[in-house]
Order: C-alpha cells, then structure tokens, then sequence
C-alpha cells in the first residue's frame, strides 16, 4: 500500500515514522524548511515506548506531487487545512482513501467537499506528541493509538488493508465500526481538556487542586456533553465516567497538546475545536457558558497573537 502521510510534525512524524520503521511505502508531504531538516537529520522518534531513527525518510513537497497513492493520512493542524488541501490534490486518484487524524470534525466536510465523500474515512489518534527544536519527535506519555474506519461502520476491503498495513507497526491501531461516534467522543474530552487547560495555564492536577477548578471543568465538560447530545452523538455512560475521572484526577499532570501550543506562543486551533462545538450547540439553541467563555478566551490569545506578530 502506497501511503502518503501529509506533514511530519508530531502525529505525521510519529504514525509516519513507526510506518516506515515497520516496512510500509510511506512519503511524507512537507514543505521545504521541514524536507530539508529531514533530508540532514533523518526522522527521529524518542519515545517511552521505544526510540526510532529512520535516517533519509521519502519525502515530497507538493510542486513535485505528481500520483496517486492509495491512502492519504493527514496530520495538519485544522487552520492549515485549505492549503494542505490544494498541496495534495495531485496525490488523490480514483481509488485513494483519506485518513485524517486531526481533532474535531470541520475537517471532514472540507475535505468531502473537494475530494468527495466516498473518499473520507474518519479517524483519530490518541497520543501526547511535539516536535522539539531540532525536529525530533519527542513522544510524551505512553499512548499511541490509531482508531480508523469506514464514516458508515461498514468493513469494507479498503479498510482491512489499512489494518492489514498498520498490524506490523509499534502502536495501537484499531478498525472501529462506529468511527463518526468515536471522534465524537473524543472530541467532548478533548474539548474539555484543552478548553480548562488552556483557560487556566495548568495542567489537571493543578486546577482540580484549585477552589472552584473542579467545578469549572465539570462544567466545561458538561456543556460539551450537552452538545453532543443535542446533534445526536452524546457519548455512553462509561465513555463519560471515564471523561471526568481523567479531568478531574488528583496530581494529574495532563493537559492538552492545545496548552502546549499556548504555552509556546504558536498558533491554536480555537475555531476547529472550540468554536465549532460551541456553534453547533448554539445552533440547537443550548446555552454554553463555559464553552462560551473558552472560546472568547481562545480568540482574546489569538488577537493579542496576531498583534505582537505585526509590531
Ligand atoms: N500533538 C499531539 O499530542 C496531538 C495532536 N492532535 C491533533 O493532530 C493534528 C496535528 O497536530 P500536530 O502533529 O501536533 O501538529 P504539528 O504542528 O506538530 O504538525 C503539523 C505539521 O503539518 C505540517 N504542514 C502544514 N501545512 C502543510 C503543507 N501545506 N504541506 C505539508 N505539511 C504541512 C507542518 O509543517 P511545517 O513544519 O512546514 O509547518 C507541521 O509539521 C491537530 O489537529 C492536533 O489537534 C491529536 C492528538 C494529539
Ligand atoms: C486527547 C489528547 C490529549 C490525546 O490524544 C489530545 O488529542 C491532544 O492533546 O490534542
């Protein structure tokens, strides 16, 4: 299977490496600054669960993209999205499924508007990755896994070979039947997760130590739940459970890949993760006010972001 993953940051670099160190046909699209540094320093994996070096990865930079391959995964962040859309247009044929594992849902109808929706697979990952200064992907927990699947449930051929493909790799892939479902679960945590951590500057432990933290990311939670439920995708009972026993965890060092970006000074996805949710439950007329307030704070960082980048 001819796989091209799109971006080698720290999903793209992490999923895309352990592809390539377990034998499979993967290129990465990149641009030039990122195809230069791995053409110089090879892709890096440091990883609790086991390094990778993988010295002179494929790559291509989208002027040269000229076939199709049989599965795009795509690993950008949702507001580069339009661009990486174009960049890989040359890589999608008739028969090319898309995988793409960025958090939220927007991306699925950008995609499914230009490449069709018989194309689109959902998918998601559930990692704690970055890249560090000098491009190393550095793995910061010890979950790595893939879930993938057919946005109708069905198990098609198409996605059995992808499974087929991801077996041999070192990381936690799995073919769902309720994918659409999965990623709506995720999202809810996620949501949550970034929109507390982010909103509070620290990670879980911190803020459930805090008078007020703990009810504040329930609440948060609960109107992210609330959403999910008026469109139609409230999560199980267990899947809930589980969602404030992680946010509320005692000494929890956790905090979303969201904060980490904040932290850094770079670029949020506010609208993809947050905003969207928080438009769609206004749409079912539900009144958010911790997902309001998340969002207003997420676009208060954005303006102040993009003034200092203009003085
Ligand atoms: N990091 C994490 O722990 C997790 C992240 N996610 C989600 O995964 C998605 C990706 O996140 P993450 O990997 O952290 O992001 P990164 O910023 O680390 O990586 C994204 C990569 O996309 C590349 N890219 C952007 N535009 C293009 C383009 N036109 N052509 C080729 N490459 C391009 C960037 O390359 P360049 O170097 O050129 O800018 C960058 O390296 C997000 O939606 C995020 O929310 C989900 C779970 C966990
Ligand atoms: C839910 C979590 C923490 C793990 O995959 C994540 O997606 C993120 O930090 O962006």
């Amino acid at each position: 299977m001819k796989i091209l993953m799109v971006g080698a940051g720290a999903i793209g670099g992490y999923f895309g490496g352990r592809l390539l160190e377990s034998g499979q046909h993967v290129t990465f699209l990149v641009r030039k600054r990122r195809a230069d540094r791995l053409a110089r320093s090879g892709l890096v994996i440091r990883s609790p669960l086991g390094d990778a070096s993988l010295p002179s990865p494929p790559t291509v930079q989208a002027h040269a993209l000229d076939q199709p391959f049989d599965l795009v995964i795509v690993s950008c962040k949702a507001y580069h999205l339009p661009q990486v859309i174009d960049d890989m247009a040359p890589a999608v044929g008739a028969d090319t499924a898309i995988l793409p594992l960025l958090n939220g849902m927007r991306h699925l109808d950008l995609l499914e508007a230009r490449f069709g929706a018989a194309r689109v697979l959902g998918g998601q990952c559930v990692i704690a990755a970055t890249l560090d200064d000098e491009g190393t992907v550095r793995h910061l927990n010890r979950s790595h896994g893939l879930t993938f699947g057919e946005r109708d449930g069905s198990r098609s051929t198409r996605v059995q070979g992808i499974a087929q493909a991801m077996s041999k790799a070192q990381f936690e892939s799995r073919l769902s039947g309720a994918i659409v479902q999965d990623m709506w679960d995720k999202w809810v945590f996620l949501a949550s997760l970034a929109g507390i951590t982010c909103l509070m500057r620290a990670p879980v432990g911190d803020i459930v130590a805090t008078p007020g933290g703990m009810q504040a990311t329930l609440g948060l939670l609960d109107d992210c739940r609330r959403v999910a439920e008026a469109t139609g995708h409230l999560p199980g009972e267990a899947v809930l459970q589980r969602a404030r026993s992680v946010l509320t965890e005692q000494a929890s060092t956790l905090s979303a890949s969201m904060m980490r970006d904040l932290e850094q000074g770079g670029a949020v996805e506010a609208d993809h993760v947050i905003g969207d949710l928080l438009a769609r439950g206004e749409s079912c007329g539900l009144d958010l006010p911790m997902l309001r307030l998340a969002y207003a704070h997420l676009k208060a960082y954005e303006s102040r972001r993009s003034r200092s980048a203009a003085s």
